[in-house]
């Protein structure tokens, strides 16, 4: 079966300016995108609303992040909370990137709460998974990502992820300029789509995206794009500047 390429861009807490922003739209709007391919971009949360009214293309937006609380006395939390992320429109959200996990102690079982509470309020979670460089050295890719996917496993119904798109980010490839090559991104992904069959069911691994994250470029996007189990991609620092057309372009036939 044919699963629909998907591209997304996180911009993280970038660009630092609305004239950079501004610059970002123009080309993005102006290009011309393969339509077989599903873009979503995540700006930082400020930039989300503004960016949902003014991208055209039908390039989506999505949130880097939502609270697992439904509303309530959660000062901080503006934007995040998935009710409220659902009822301005937003389609997407990003959950348990690295950056969250590392940086903001995020626990497998919380990213499963967050995931779960996302998909109650409607909202289609882009969820992160993947291992450091010890833990790749240490041969300990699979059971890593095995852990973290069935934290999410144990929350959620089969039905529900038809809402999921599986990112797979090796951490020791994000940001570094060292792209995984195509054999181990092939691995893994085959590896997360083994795993779905065993643990959810055959129709749900066959179904669900799993797109690759870390360090895709213009240079290694299309050889990345041709691997039968990488169904898109999860870019930092390219969705930055133009060659994010590229990347988007990278299944077009
Ligand atoms: O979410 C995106 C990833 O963290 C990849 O970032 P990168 O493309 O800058 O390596």
């Amino acid at each position: 079966m044919s699963r629909q390429f998907f591209v997304g861009g996180n911009w993280k807490m970038n660009p630092v300016s609305r004239e950079e922003k501004k610059a970002l739209v123009n080309t993005l709007n102006s290009a011309d995108l393969d339509p077989a391919t599903e873009v979503v971009i995540a700006p930082p949360s400020l930039y989300i609303l503004p960016l949902k009214d003014t991208l055209k293309n039908n390039i989506q937006v999505s949130a880097q992040n939502c609270y697992e609380k439904p509303k309530g006395a959660f000062t901080g939390e503006i934007r995040r909370v998935a009710p409220q992320l659902a009822d301005a429109g937003i389609p997407y959200v990003i959950l348990g990137h690295s950056e969250r996990r590392k940086e903001f102690k995020e626990s497998d079982e919380l990213v499963a709460g967050k995931t779960k509470a996302a998909l109650e309020s409607k909202l289609k979670v882009i969820l992160c998974v993947g291992e450091d460089k010890d833990q790749r050295e240490a041969g300990e890719t699979a059971a890593v990502v095995n852990r973290q996917l069935q934290a999410v496993v144990n929350v959620l119904t089969p039905g529900d992820w038809s809402q999921i798109v599986i990112a797979y980010e090796p951490v020791w490839a994000i940001g570094t300029g060292i792209v995984a090559t195509p054999e181990q991104a092939q691995e893994a992904h085959a590896d997360i789509r083994a795993f779905l069959k065993r643990q959810v069911s055959p129709e749900v691994a066959e179904k669900t995206r799993i797109i690759y994250g870390g360090s895709v470029s213009a240079n290694n996007c299309n050889n990345l794009a041709t691997l039968p189990d990488v169904d898109g991609f999860l870019v930092g620092g390219a969705s930055l500047t133009a060659q994010f057309v590229d990347i988007i372009n990278s299944k077009r036939k």
